[in-house]
């Protein structure tokens, strides 16, 4: 499908540093811009059942931020329940993850919202099985890639590798968004600095720690109008 500029494939410096949360205040704010979306989560690893359903949190909120509904096969082409790295889980559990398989998952999503945003799993170079990872996944989706900072002691050595790591696969490294990991982090806003100067790609926001009744609001520290 051609003249798609708005879908991104949102990696982050690490797990647990907010790739989830940030994919979905993007996905409500370009649903404010009047967009249709849809957030996909190709690579789940921890699930569990709920009334013989298998849930994952990042699924979940992700299908809650979307303004599209779509089947659970696209959204989560591979759900695992345990919770660890996926190339371990998928062997646990006999899955074969196959990038090709995300691709067209991806492919019909696209026919579905006018934005797509998917989401990566871990940071941005994730084993997927012997041979295949995360960054295959990235190349052979070909989207821009948005990189989710956790913003703590460590991140700009994170950051600015994976920012490597992603031009060296020949991705374009279109955003990045510094998200408060760690509240008490020592000069916070120097650490802001100086990645603003080292990563070559606009900063879309700085989003604070929120309180759980503030989370749908996160989208009002990002600008989407500095994504190109
Ligand atoms: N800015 C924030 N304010 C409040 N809560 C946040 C913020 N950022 C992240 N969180 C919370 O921190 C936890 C980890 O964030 P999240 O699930 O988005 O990480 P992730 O990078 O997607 O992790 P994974 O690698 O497992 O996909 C979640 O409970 C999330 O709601
Ligand atoms: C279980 C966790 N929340 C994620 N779904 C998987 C993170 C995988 C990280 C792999 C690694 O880089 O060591
Ligand atoms: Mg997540």
């Amino acid at each position: 499908m051609q003249n798609r500029t708005k879908d991104y494939f949102i990696t982050g410096t690490d797990t647990e540093i907010g790739k989830t949360f940030t994919t979905a205040a993007l996905l409500r704010g370009f649903a404010a811009a009047g967009l249709s979306t849809l957030g996909m989560k190709p690579i789940a690893s921890g699930a569990e059942e709920v009334d013989g359903v298998l849930h994952n949190e990042d699924v979940d909120s992700l299908v809650a931020a979307s303004s599209i509904k779509a089947p659970q096969e696209i959204v989560v082409p591979y759900l695992m329940r345990t919770p660890a790295a996926p190339h371990i889980v998928a062997q646990l559990e006999n899955v074969k993850m196959d990038v090709q398989h995300i691709q067209h998952c991806y492919q019909q999503a696209q026919g579905l919202a006018d934005v797509v945003l998917v989401e990566g799993v871990g940071g941005f170079c994730v084993p997927l099985d012997d041979d295949t990872s995360t960054v295959d996944l990235a190349q052979r989706l070909g989207l821009p890639v948005i990189l989710v900072v956790g913003m703590r002691l460590g991140c700009i050595n994170h950051a600015l590798l994976t920012a490597q790591a992603i031009r060296a696969s020949g991705l374009r490294l279109a955003a990045w968004v510094a998200n408060t990991v760690d509240t008490e982090m020592r000069f916070f806003d120097e650490n802001v600095e100086a990645l603003r100067q080292r990563l070559g790609a606009p900063c879309l926001g700085v989003v604070p720690r929120l309180a759980a009744d503030q989370v749908a609001q996160a989208s009002q520290y990002l600008d989407l109008n500095l994504l190109k």
